[in-house]
């Protein structure tokens, strides 16, 4: 499989949505086979549903077999995906809960695939059992996402690359044209008038570095923009991957450190140091890129000050004119005889003399605000300069700051910031390119990790044990319990049974066609669904839920529920149909529910007993078919058929059925739907309750 269209359903548009959701046809094709639904189901025009087939049919092309090899009726299709509910909810990601679906049950055949997952799921109950409780885990899991590797950057507008070489302009043009404005600049003066609309200038040849450029343009010089790396130019870029998959990379981190502390391996190719690097570099970033609060002490220090400046300045005034009005209050001016001739032969204004009393005190207020801001904003000394112009020369009451200057300072602080950031994250881009690879690879496993952790998960909460292989046909377990009953009603009564040439086989008889008879609401249907559970499970190659199981693998397994409601004559035939299927001689496993309801009783017992002939004829299989027809069964067939029996000893206190859930060997069990015509009666009164009674008499 080269391409995308290589797969059955996909055209070119699909190829084309595929290709653009996962960035390329190769990043597609892996999701494809590495099963990612979730990521497939993202795909535009794709849902769950198309996703998980799209999946399998892929699978099966390379593993050569299908879910319906093994699954051959839609009752057993139906027990496996109840059975894949249980286990998606022990998913902490959405990544694990679509990808279970990749685990299918395999026919003997297969016993490769079988004993790969077996390998692989030891693994994970073992990891479960050691970290399945761990709250600190699941909880870092459920951070997990897959990583969005789309991350495009806004156009950088506050920075240029300005260049007077036209080679140098077209190459920077193409590879950043779309990321920042590039111009090419005829000379100093051009380079000065463009330089002064952005904050931050690249000049790209040497050029530039002859030019007289006054003391606000301040550029970078640059011998050759093909040299420079994407990270220096434009660190956003890289630092945007990482910023927007931040909560899932960290968690990652995180998680792998964990799991190394507690002797689980993950991700062997990143070293414990590059991984303490990764987590420090890591947190220099927030969500949107920026440069986190702390991590730079300079752009903290101008970050404060551009916070600041405005409330700083005007508490600074008001402080200012109130010691300013004091003063005025306290000053007082005495005119001396010649300074009042000067006065009046026009020589001095008074004006003048006034200023020149006020002077002192103006300047010294002046001076002391200047001084507090310094202090206040912890200004350094190049910002001091612009400092100098913020209040008036002249004496004004009240003191007011100079607007433009104020402006211009908090422009120059804000430039300032724009730079350091730049610097900083050039710092951090590069750092980080070195882990964008790994840092892909890490995220995958850590989801990759959830989809068997939920298997792990799934086996500790249910105590599921791995079951033992055998090479005859049968099955055998031992304090088996009922997954559905289980998560339905949280308690279940074990139990033990053995079909076929198992070590428990209880007569020697190795018996594979078994009739299982038994009390009304005994328990038979959720047995049967318990065998199928077990095989089921154990053909994926997941543990079963019993203590101990014996299973001897098979090519097919056939499940037939209990048929709901009457038949008529069309449903009767079709049944006959599908059951028709189990007549060839591979080896598989049968289990029928009450086949009987399809027809009346005696024809039943008849049809059933021709269909256990013509599957104790193939050694290769065994079968369970639940039924209340066990004796008119038996009277209709030659072959050799085990009956066994679950049955009731009564009604306890609270009228619930005393039952002895587990299957008593060759034996028939009655029926007593006397006990449950009692229950009715004692559990109603009057008109009904002589009712009741009335049917009860019936079984005396
Ligand atoms: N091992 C068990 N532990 C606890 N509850 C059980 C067990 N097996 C069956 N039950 C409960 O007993 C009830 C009847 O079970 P089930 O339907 O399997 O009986 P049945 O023998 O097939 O009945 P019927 O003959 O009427 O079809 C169900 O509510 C089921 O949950």
């Amino acid at each position: 499989m080269k391409g995308l269209q290589d797969i059955p359903r996909i055209g070119e548009k699909m190829a084309k949505r595929f290709e653009e959701h996962f960035g390329s046809e190769d990043a597609a094709l892996e999701a494809i086979l590495g099963g990612d639904i979730a990521g497939i189901s993202e795909v535009e025009g794709v849902g769950q549903r198309y996703a998980i087939s799209l999946v399998h049919e892929v699978r099966a092309q390379f593993e050569g077999v299908t879910m319906n090899d093994f699954l051959k009726t839609k009752e057993g299709v139906d027990i496996y995906e109840r059975l894949l509910d249980i286990i998606k909810q022990f998913s902490h990601t959405k990544y694990a809960k679509d990808k279970l679906h990749v685990y299918i049950p395999y026919p003997e055949s297969k016993r490769d695939k079988i004993e790969e997952v077996r390998t692989a799921t030891a693994g994970y109950m073992e990891t479960a059992r050691i970290m399945g409780d761990n709250e600190d885990l699941l909880s870092l899991l459920s951070c997990i996402k897959t990583l969005e590797c789309k991350c495009p950057v806004p156009k950088i507008r506050d920075r240029a690359i300005l260049t007077t070489d036209s080679k140098q302009y077209q190459v920077a043009k193409q590879i950043y044209g779309e990321l920042m404005d590039v111009q090419l600049v005829k000379g100093g003066g051009e380079f000065v008038d463009v330089a002064r609309g952005y904050s931050h200038v690249v000049a790209a040849d040497d050029k530039c570095m002859a030019f007289d450029l006054p003391e606000d343009i301040d550029p970078e010089f640059l011998m050759d923009v093909q040299k420079v790396d994407m990270w220096y130019m434009v660190p956003e870029l890289e630092v945007a991957f990482f910023a927007k998959n931040l909560v899932s990379l960290e968690s990652t981190i995180q998680m792998a450190q964990m799991l190394r502390a507690s002797g689980i391996g993950f991700v062997g190719e990143i070293g414990d140091n590059d991984l303490e690097d990764l987590k420090s570099t890591l947190s220099l970033i927030d969500g949107s890129g920026d440069v986190k609060a702390g991590s730079d002490i300079a752009i903290d220090r101008l970050v404060l000050i551009s916070d600041k400046v405005d409330e700083c300045v005007s508490e600074v005034i008001s402080g200012a004119n109130t010691t300013l009005d004091s003063c005025l209050e306290q000053s007082k001016l005495t005119l001396s005889g010649q300074d009042m001739l000067k006065v009046m032969n026009g020589k001095i204004e008074i004006k003048d003399l006034l200023e020149k009393e006020l002077y002192h005190s103006y300047n010294s207020v002046v001076k002391d605000a200047k001084a507090r801001l310094v202090n206040e904003l912890c200004l350094e000394k190049g910002e001091l300069l612009l400092l100098e112009s913020f209040f008036p020369e002249e004496i004004s009451h009240p003191l007011e700051v100079q607007q433009e200057h104020l402006y211009a300072f908090k422009q120059q602080i804000a430039n300032q910031i724009k730079r350091k950031k730049v610097q900083h994250k050039r710092n951090i881009a590069k750092a980080l390119s070195r882990y964008h690879d790994i840092a892909q690879k890490m995220v995958r496993e850590a989801l990759d990790f959830d989809v068997g952790f939920s298997i792990g998960c799934f086996a500790r909460e249910f105590d599921l044990q791995m079951p033992d292989l055998i090479e005859s046909c049968g099955i055998a377990f031992e304090d088996a319990t009922n997954l559905f009953i289980k998560t339905r009603h949280g308690s279940v009564v074990p139990i033990d049974y053995s079909v076929g040439g198992t070590t428990r086989d209880p007569d020697g008889s190795k018996s594979g066609v078994v009739l299982l008879s038994g009390v009304n609401s005994g328990g038979k249907t959720s047995m049967l669904e318990l065998v199928a559970q077990c095989i089921i499970l154990a053909h994926m190659g997941f543990p079963t839920p019993a203590k101990y199981l014996e299973i001897g693998l098979t090519e097919g397994f056939y499940y037939f529920g209990k048929s709901k409601g009457t038949l008529d004559a069309g449903a009767f035939e079709t049944t006959l149909v599908d059951f028709s299927v189990v007549a060839n001689n591979s080896p598989k496993i049968v289990l029928a529910d009450e086949l009987e309801s399809i027809t009346e009783p005696g024809a039943s017992a008849k049809i059933i007993g021709g269909i256990l002939e013509v599957l104790s004829e193939n050694s290769n299989s065994m079968s369970i078919f639940v039924s209340h027809l066990s004796e008119l069964i038996l009277e209709n067939t030659e072959c050799p058929v085990r009956v066994d029996g679950i049955e009731a000893s009564g009604l306890d206190k609270d009228l619930n059925l005393i039952v002895e859930r587990t299957p008593r060997y060759n034996y028939v069990a009655k029926s007593t739907p006397e006990l449950i015509v009692e229950r009715l009666s004692r559990r109603s009164d009057g008109i009904e309750q002589e009712f009741y009674r009335k049917l009860k008499e019936k079984f005396q």
